[in-house]
This record gives structure tokens, sequence and C-alpha cells, in this order.
């Protein structure tokens, strides 16, 4: 069952990493506080990334790091180290400070791994399988993108879990994206998402207004759906981040 979004609003893109990283390990120990092993879906973008910094200049904490899935909701078909990858540079960020274990640690291939890009698909298909994320990290383009959902792109029609993408509006076009039904039936959808340019992405987000709705309007946790974002950000949001249930 989709869940009603709850909008988060913080200062500035800083607060807002901030918080998603607090979050962030506070929902992780009380997954592995209830004896599971948390399953978490990364996502690129400016304010995830910012969050990933926050998580390693913290530590581990309370969490036990090494016993978390990670996986990835797209990643961008260029070559293993590329700069442009999304899981490569969070890695490069992450893996130390908080002493993941690669065990854990399901990337989506690269475009030196061998496979073609419907292969890489599939293959990554097959190892995520029908995992639950209790967590999905969401950045957000101005288009209301989430993952490699672009607006009206014909490979959103693309059964399955995890599809190819080929010309991508956002460069690079070759990418590999988790589908809407993988996305909906985490447990918990989280976007994060600042700046002006997004806020008319984000009031058609939340609202699932425009004649189309855009993909982010589509995605939502089974428990949860947050929207941490900045004051800028919810600027054509306006009235109902005042009069709804929306912590300020
Ligand atoms: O591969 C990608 O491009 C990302 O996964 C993409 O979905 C991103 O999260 C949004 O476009 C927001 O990015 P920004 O926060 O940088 O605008």
């Amino acid at each position: 069952m989709p869940t009603p979004a709850e909008i988060v609003v913080h200062d500035g893109p800083d607060d807002v990493a901030e918080a998603l990283a607090a979050r962030l390990t506070a929902t992780l120990a009380d997954v592995q506080a209830r004896g599971r092993t948390p399953q978490v879906c990364l996502t690129g973008g400016g304010i995830a990334t910012k969050a990933y910094a926050r998580l390693a200049q913290d530590g581990p904490g309370d969490v036990d790091w090494s016993r978390v899935d990670l996986w990835w909701g797209d990643e961008r078909f260029v070559p293993t180290g590329d700069a442009e990858r999304n899981a490569d540079p969070t890695l490069a960020v992450l893996r130390g400070p908080l002493r993941l274990d690669d065990a854990f640690v399901h990337v989506m291939p690269a475009s030196d791994a061998g496979l073609d890009l419907d292969e890489a698909a599939a293959a990554y298909a097959s190892e995520l399988g029908d995992t639950v994320f209790d967590v999905c990290l969401l950045g957000m383009g101005p288009d209301g993108h989430v993952a490699s959902l672009f607006p009206g792109h014909p490979d959103l029609a693309t059964p399955g879990t995890v599809i190819p993408v080929r010309n991508s509006p956002k460069p690079p076009p070759e990418r590999i994206s988790v589908t809407m039904d993988v996305i909906n039936r985490s447990r918990q959808v989280w976007f994060c998402v600042s700046g002006a340019e997004k806020a008319e992405a984000v009031a058609r987000g939340v609202l699932g207004t425009g004649a189309e709705p855009v993909p982010a309007a589509l995605a939502s946790g089974t428990e949860a759906t947050v929207w941490l974002v900045d004051t800028a950000a919810v600027a054509d949001l306006t009235d109902r981040v005042e009069s709804d249930e929306a912590e300020v």
C-alpha cells in the first residue's frame, strides 16, 4: 500500500544531508537491534553524496556497517572507476570509515565487466531477487526522474525488476535502473532533494499534479514515504508545508 508523503524541511542542502545521515544511522541501528540485516538502496545525486561524506566523517556509531546489504537504485553504464559511476565514488568514501564488507556490497555491473547492457541489467536482477529494501534513497532531477526512470522515456515500459536504459536524457546515455515495482516494495522511500530548480518537480512529486505524473509521484514506501528537502525545494508547496502534518 502506498503511504502518504511526510515532508521534512531543513534550511539548506547541508542540513538535509546531515539529517539524512542521522536518520539512516538511527534506522539501520533499529533494524539490526531487531535482529535483521538491513537492506539499503543507495542513490547518486548531490544530497546523497554530501550525506555519504557525513556518514564517513561520523564513523559507524551504533551500526555494524559490515552487516548492512548495500544496493543501488541506478548506475551509469561506464567503466569501473569512472567518476561518473554512482557506486565507485560512494564506496571510495564509505568503505574504510564504515568498515564495509564487500560481500554485502551489491554494485551494478560496470561497462567493462564483460557484459553488455542487457546482460548487466539481467545479472543485477538475479542478484537482487526479491529483496525488499528497508530504506530506498532517491535523489530527484528537475524533471522529476528518480533512479534512472525518466518521465516519458520508452524504457519505462520494460518489464522486470532491473532494466537497461538507453538514450537517457541525463548523461551518460546508457544506464541500469531498478523499476518502480522494486522501489515501491521498499519499506521506506526517502527522497533527498534541495534547491529552487527542483521546486516544481517536488510539488509535482508530492502532489501528483500535472498532465502526466512525474516518476517521483509514483514512488512510495509500504511503511513510510519521506521527503527530506530544503526550504528552496518546497517553494511551490508552501501551503501544504504550513498547513499539513509536515515537520518544519
Ligand atoms: O545517476 C544519476 O544521475 C542519479 O542516480 C539520479 O537519479 C540523481 O539522483 C538525480 O538526478 C538527482 O541528482 P542531483 O541531486 O545531482 O541533482
